[in-house]
């Protein structure tokens, strides 16, 4: 099969995750920003999490270099431009990016300025080439709680105009979600779609929590639904997406092989999931990787494929405008 020729949809991409490597270096150099290296190969080796990482915390070690030059408008214009663009050359039809606003202020920009840029460099993008997309605002979970409403406030503007929901992401703690209801609750109340990180790292109450405390309608990973039932039911019962990120949950140990990957089990028992890469420099991967290696791994059939295609294309945050011309493309496949 031709995985590149396929249409996809990515619901769950980290910008600050899938910077091109030669970006990096061009920006240190623009920026008068210090980096480790000039040469391309090291520059990668530092952004690419090993297979030996031992859990999510040392995968998420490796956002230091990018954010580094992450901290102008210009910057971060550029690599949201860039991201739509390697996503739009490998027939990625919807894309929906999120970040963190909150780490990019080190330079003192507003979060208007933030989320402006990376908005910007996104519809950059949809005008010169066939990509729609979206951005998710990330709360990192680690982080002081004092600016979140601000955050969502400056985002707030964008609703509708490139940005659609709101995510909680970082180390996960269990009961994580307990503490973040007071904003979660807002950012429904601004008109924010939800979805949120849980149970990536073995808590599958997590996952109930983000269903049945904060309105999660997606879920990131949420493989640990697996060994709870009660989030199991949740999740089936309210149709809730978990947005698996294959790769990504390899390196953090979230799983220990694909072969062990609950995501063909979920799908043949009529859980909603889809495939995604969460970081594409980070995990080294793309749209087309991680599609085949399901795929692959698992035997799915092409209707299989465009099954899963079609619950990206419904639990999207798109428009309905948008999410009809994406069962097009199914159409035209089958
Ligand atoms: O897979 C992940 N789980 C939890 N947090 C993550 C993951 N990938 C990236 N992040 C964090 C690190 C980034 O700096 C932040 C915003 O994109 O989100
Ligand atoms: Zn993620």
């Amino acid at each position: 099969m031709n995985y590149q020729a396929l249409p996809k949809i990515d619901l769950h991409c980290h910008l600050d995750g899938s910077v091109r490597p030669q970006t990096i270096i061009e920006l240190a150099n623009q920026q008068d920003v210090t980096i480790p290296s000039q040469d391309i190969n090291e520059i990668s080796e530092l952004m690419i999490a090993p297979e030996t990482c031992q859990n999510l915390e040392e995968y998420l070690m490796r956002f230091e270099l990018p954010l580094s030059v992450m901290q102008t408008e210009a910057g971060i214009e550029r690599i949201s431009f860039e991201l739509f663009e390697d996503a739009a050359k490998e027939n990625v039809k919807y894309f929906e990016v999120r970040f963190g606003p909150q780490l990019h202020q080190l330079q003192g920009l507003s979060f208007d300025q933030i989320i402006g840029s990376a908005v910007k460099g996104m519809k950059r993008a949809e005008a010169m080439y066939d990509i729609k997309g979206n951005y998710i605002l990330s709360i990192l979970r680690t982080m002081d709680k004092g600016n979140i409403n601000q955050v969502i406030d400056a985002g707030a503007a964008y609703l509708d105009h490139g940005v659609v929901a709101f995510d909680l992401a970082g180390a996960e703690l269990p009961g994580f979600c307990h503490e973040f209801i007071p904003y979660a609750k807002y950012a429904i109340e601004k008109g924010y779609r939800i979805t949120i990180h849980a149970g990536e790292q073995g808590v599958g109450q997590n996952v109930f929590d983000a269903v049945s405390l904060l309105g999660a309608e997606r879920v990131g990973h949420g493989i640990h639904i697996k060994g709870h039932q009660e989030a199991y039911d949740l999740v089936k019962e309210k149709s809730v997406a978990l947005e698996t990120c294959p790769s990504s949950n390899i390196q953090t140990k979230a799983v220990d092989a694909l072969s062990n990957h609950p995501i063909k089990d979920f799908y043949k028992n009529g859980v909603s999931i889809t495939i995604n890469t969460d970081n594409r420099t980070v995990s080294n991967t793309t749209m087309t990787d991680e599609v085949r290696k399901v795929m692959e791994e698992f035997n799915l059939t092409r209707e299989d494929y465009f099954a899963i295609y079609k619950v990206s294309v419904e639990q999207s945050f798109a428009s309905d405008a948008v999410k009809q011309a994406l069962l097009k493309f199914a159409d035209w496949y089958l």
